[in-house]
């Protein structure tokens, strides 16, 4: 089946609003679990704009389920990273001015201090998985860098305005997962799925993870985290089902 990873970093952006203690990002990741999570996502942006130092110790020393660390190509990242070792770290690029991820790394711009970083993370015994538009070069050149997984943008494909556009940035994801799984990469996706946006991108063949975070966050405000982690878990899982009989 299909992984959920499930990014409570907008747990933290309520709480950041008034600089206090709740809700408590911690509680809503053991919430996630017991909804079905298979991995807890945050990502740990160099503004601290939402998920602080404190959540990533406490979720990595609490969660039963393991830890995907979201955060940009740096020293300052890499050293927390080699210090709480999550199973994961998923390289992603930042700018202070975004509201939020606006796209992947440029691998190709940037190989030399992603090959070194992937290197230090991985001798600390973390997998390395690099967030990436659905760009072939892209993808190639994770692969040389060291990489052992990608995570497909699926931003675009969220924000499509037209069917026409719905069914390009698919079909260009749907090709994207067909050369990272040729490249050896464990193929992940995410960014802005949703419950209404999820099904085709669950039943693409080879899928290992999705990441969820803000419409998860989003419908626990009136359902809960747990109910909220189920029903996106139900829509995953009978996506994947679904093609299988097909
Ligand atoms: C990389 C990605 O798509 C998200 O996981 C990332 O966390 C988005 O940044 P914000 O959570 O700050 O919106
Ligand atoms: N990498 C994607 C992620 O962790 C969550 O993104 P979103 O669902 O909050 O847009």
């Amino acid at each position: 089946m299909v992984k959920l990873g499930i990014n409570v970093d907008h747990v933290a952006t309520v709480r950041q609003a008034r600089m206090g203690h709740d809700p408590e990002v911690v509680a809503a990741a053991c919430l996630a679990e017991l909804g079905g999570a298979d991995s807890i996502t945050i990502h740990l942006r160099e503004d601290r704009r939402h998920i602080q130092d404190r959540d990533v110790h406490l979720i990595a020393a609490t969660i039963s389920t393991s830890l995907n660390l979201e955060m940009a190509c740096t020293d300052e990242m890499v050293a927390i990273a080699t210090e709480v070792r999550p199973r994961q770290v998923t390289l992603v690029p930042e700018k202070r001015a975004e509201l939020t991820t606006e796209g992947g790394l440029d691998v190709l711009a940037q190989s030399q201090e992603l090959e070194r970083a992937t290197a230090r993370l991985r001798d600390a015994g973390i997998v390395v998985s690099y967030f990436v538009d659905a760009d072939d070069r892209q993808i190639q050149a994770s692969r040389v860098c060291g990489a052992q997984a990608v995570e497909i943008h699926t931003g675009h494909y969220a924000d499509a305005g037209s069917d026409a556009e719905f069914r390009h940035e698919l079909q260009r994801i749907v090709q994207a997962s067909a050369l990272a799984l040729d490249q050896g990469l464990q193929l992940n996706a995410g960014h802005g799925l949703n419950y209404a946006n999820v099904a085709p991108i669950a039943a693409i063949d080879g899928m290992n993870e999705l990441n969820i975070g803000h419409s998860i966050v989003s419908r626990a405000i009136f359902v809960g985290m747990e109910a909220a982690v189920r029903q996106m878990r139900q829509c995953v899982d009978r996506a994947v089902l679904g093609k299988q009989r097909t």
